[in-house]
């Protein structure tokens, strides 16, 4: 029997209420946390997230609730707000947190500004809780419906990793256990910023191979980052890297790919991100990344490109001609 019989979901987005359904299939008591109050009533009347996730039904028993109080009285709580809202979140939690309740990240993304990490924002505002990542290849839509996926859940604490594996596991929601939190954060939010470069250049028309070399250019820069935080390359070969960014580069679904293909046609970021209420992650953590990899001295010239197009007026066409000018290179992180 799992000592994790109530799980709390901090975050009513997409991902958040996809959690929350399939870990109700897991057999867990859930209750999902969400700013919105049109969100909160939705789910608890009509059992459905018709702002973030429409079209899905939701077990009744799934809770809803706008108290953070009522939340953080689970046995373990999933936080699923966009990255750049994790820091404000701990810190209302903080005082209704039961010291030592597990904590799982599932937002993917690096804080503007620190360049922390999701762990290490939760390091300073919740150190007296264990914490441990979940991520990997996951569109919201198709783990909410049940359809087949992987996970990579990560915890430095092996015994909280496999028990949190038992918990959320069902057959279709089939969690792989690492000891990596590090390089697992570090996949999920670098390959939002490369799914961005790969729809940019479906969006030019640059072809497959432009994409491909993306993906694998890209998943070089990932390592050199995960293994300067601490992190193990092999994480990043698995579901949280690789797996993440094929999903995500090859697969308009995404939000971040999306964004990179309308911008690749010749629209403005502030037009696409204009008629959206859902976050594209890589966005943001465009800037961090970059910033954080200036800071540690790592050469990551795709993620630069993203951020110079994204932040700093690039054009496209240029940002790409200085991509394809780079020096031929040895192969290799
Ligand atoms: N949607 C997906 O398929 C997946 C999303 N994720 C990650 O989950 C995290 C949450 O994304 P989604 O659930 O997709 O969000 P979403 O795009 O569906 O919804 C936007 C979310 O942002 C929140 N928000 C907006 N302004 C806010 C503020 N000022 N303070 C706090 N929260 C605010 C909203 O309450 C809402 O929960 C992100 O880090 C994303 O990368 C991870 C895996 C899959
Ligand atoms: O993280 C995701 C899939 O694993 C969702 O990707 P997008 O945010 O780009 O839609």
């Amino acid at each position: 029997m799992s000592r994790f019989r109530k799980i709390g979901v901090v975050g009513g987005g997409a991902w958040g209420t996809a959690l929350a359904a399939t870990a109700e299939r897991a057999g867990r008591r859930v209750t999902l946390w969400a700013r919105e109050p049109d969100v909160v009533a939705a789910i608890a009347e009509r059992h459905e997230n018709t702002s973030f996730l429409p079209g899905v039904s939701l077990n009744p028993s799934i809770a809803a609730t706008g108290d953070l109080v009522e939340v953080a009285r689970a046995d373990a709580l999933l936080l699923v707000v966009p990255a750049q809202y994790l820091r404000a979140t701990a810190q209302a939690l903080a005082p209704v947190l039961p010291e030592g309740t597990p904590l799982v990240i599932a937002a993917k993304g690096i804080e503007m500004g620190s360049g922390a990490t999701m762990g290490e924002v939760l390091a300073e505002t919740l150190p007296r809780n264990p914490v441990a990542v979940l991520s990997g290849p996951t569109f919201a839509i198709e783990v909410a419906r049940g359809l087949p996926t992987a996970v990579t859940l990560a915890a430095a604490d092996p015994v909280l990793g496999a028990e949190l594996v038992a918990a959320l596991g069902t057959q279709t929601f089939r969690p792989y256990l690492s000891d990596d939190p590090v390089g697992c954060e570090i996949g999920g939010a670098v390959k939002n910023v490369l799914a961005i470069a790969c729809g940019i250049v479906s969006g030019r028309g640059l072809g497959d191979n432009a994409r491909a070399a993306l993906i694998t250019r890209g998943l070089a820069e990932m390592v050199r980052l995960a293994v300067a935080k601490g992190g193990k390359p092999e994480t990043l070969m698995g579901l949280s890297g690789l797996g993440d960014l094929v999903l995500t580069c090859t697969a308009m679904q995404s939000r971040n790919c999306s964004l990179g293909a309308a911008l690749g046609q010749g629209r403005s970021l502030a037009d696409v991100l204009g008629e959206r209420r859902s976050v594209a992650e890589g966005v943001a953590s465009a800037a961090a990344v970059a910033a954080l990899a200036a800071r540690l001295g790592l050469d990551m010239p795709i993620v630069a490109a993203v951020d110079a197009i994204l932040h700093r007026g690039a054009a496209i066409d240029t940002a790409i001609s200085s991509l394809l000018a780079r020096p031929f290179k040895a192969e290799g992180f």
